[in-house]
């Protein structure tokens, strides 16, 4: 499985060169199935969803999803599966967060719209600069658990902010996942503290691989600053490889029958007492608290 953490210009065609020649790299070293980061060819900031939106629609043409038409085609020319990272994604007067999958014919067999918007807002303290965002300002989330049948096991597939809710990981591994895989792109904020954390804890819930992908960090400090950081944990949540912030391509061996090895051993999936837990998962139930107290963010 390869890793591609690829720099984002403002300008789409040379993040497209970017993820390209880092796609092809990591075909090179012998990958089969090559992810990219969240919004690759778009600059992380709500203001630009709408202006780099691309419209779907088959066939894929180069003018209406640019970003789309290129790893199709990247697709069929070498014969490999690709997660395409994100990219926002038109339809209607709607914008999502849309992770196209293509498979080694360039066909698009998987579409996730980020389910879980990322509005936060958490202030400055010593050491943790301040950071707000409101995704939903522009976008609309996704209503599906999204899974992929690979030659090789079946995939989960979120979007960054996803990797936060435990039920959405349970989900695809109820749906027999053995592979998650969340594009993302965390911030310095939460990214130290909060991106391996999450990705182990959603390896050791799941009994999965999970591999987070990021785009790379900008060097113009005006920019989004991506936390990078891509990851690849093992179903016995050990980091199998960790990028630091800059671009790069990572290649590493996934083994689905590891995650059945894990899941007989520590059999916890055959261990839940459904009946002993607080129906939590229901939607907005925070902890109980009433739609007054909710955060206005
Ligand atoms: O959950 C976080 O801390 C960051 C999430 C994020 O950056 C995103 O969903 O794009």
């Amino acid at each position: 499985m390869g890793f591609c953490q690829t720099a984002v210009s403002k300008d789409k065609a040379v993040s497209l060169e970017n993820a390209k020649a880092a796609l092809v790299k990591a075909v090179g070293m012998g990958a089969e199935l090559v992810v990219l980061g969240e919004m690759f060819s778009c600059p992380y900031a709500t203001k630009f969803f709408r202006e780099y939106g691309e419209r779907f629609s088959e066939p894929l043409s180069a003018e209406a999803c640019p970003s789309a038409k290129m790893l199709s085609d990247l697709a069929k020319e070498h014969g490999v599966w690709i997660v395409g990272g994100s990219i926002p994604e038109l339809e209607g007067d709607k914008v999502y967060n849309t992770c196209l999958v293509f498979d080694s014919k360039g066909a698009v067999v998987g579409r996730h719209r980020k389910a879980h918007l990322f509005d936060i807002d958490v202030p400055a303290t010593e050491g943790r600069p301040a950071i707000k965002f409101k995704e939903s300002d522009v976008l609309s989330g996704g209503e599906q658990v999204t899974l992929v049948d690979l030659p090789w096991c079946r995939m989960g597939v979120g979007i960054c902010y996803d990797i936060r809710f435990p039920e959405y990981a349970l989900s695809m591994r109820g749906l027999g996942a053995k592979l998650l895989v969340y594009p993302g792109a965390f911030n310095m904020t939460t990214g130290p503290a909060h991106w391996s954390v999450l990705s182990r804890g959603r390896a050791v819930d799941t009994q999965a691989y999970v591999a987070v992908v990021s785009p790379a960090r900008s060097e113009d400090k005006d920019d989004y600053q991506a936390y990078g950081h891509s990851l690849l944990v093992n179903p016995w949540a050990e980091v199998v490889v960790e990028a630091e912030h800059e671009p790069g391509v990572w290649v590493a061996e996934v083994d689905p029958a590891e995650a059945d090895r894990i899941r007989m051993q520590v059999p916890t999936s055959f261990q839940k007492l459904g009946g002993l837990y607080v129906p939590y998962a229901a939607r907005g139930a925070g902890d109980g608290a009433p739609e007054a107290k909710r955060p206005k963010l």
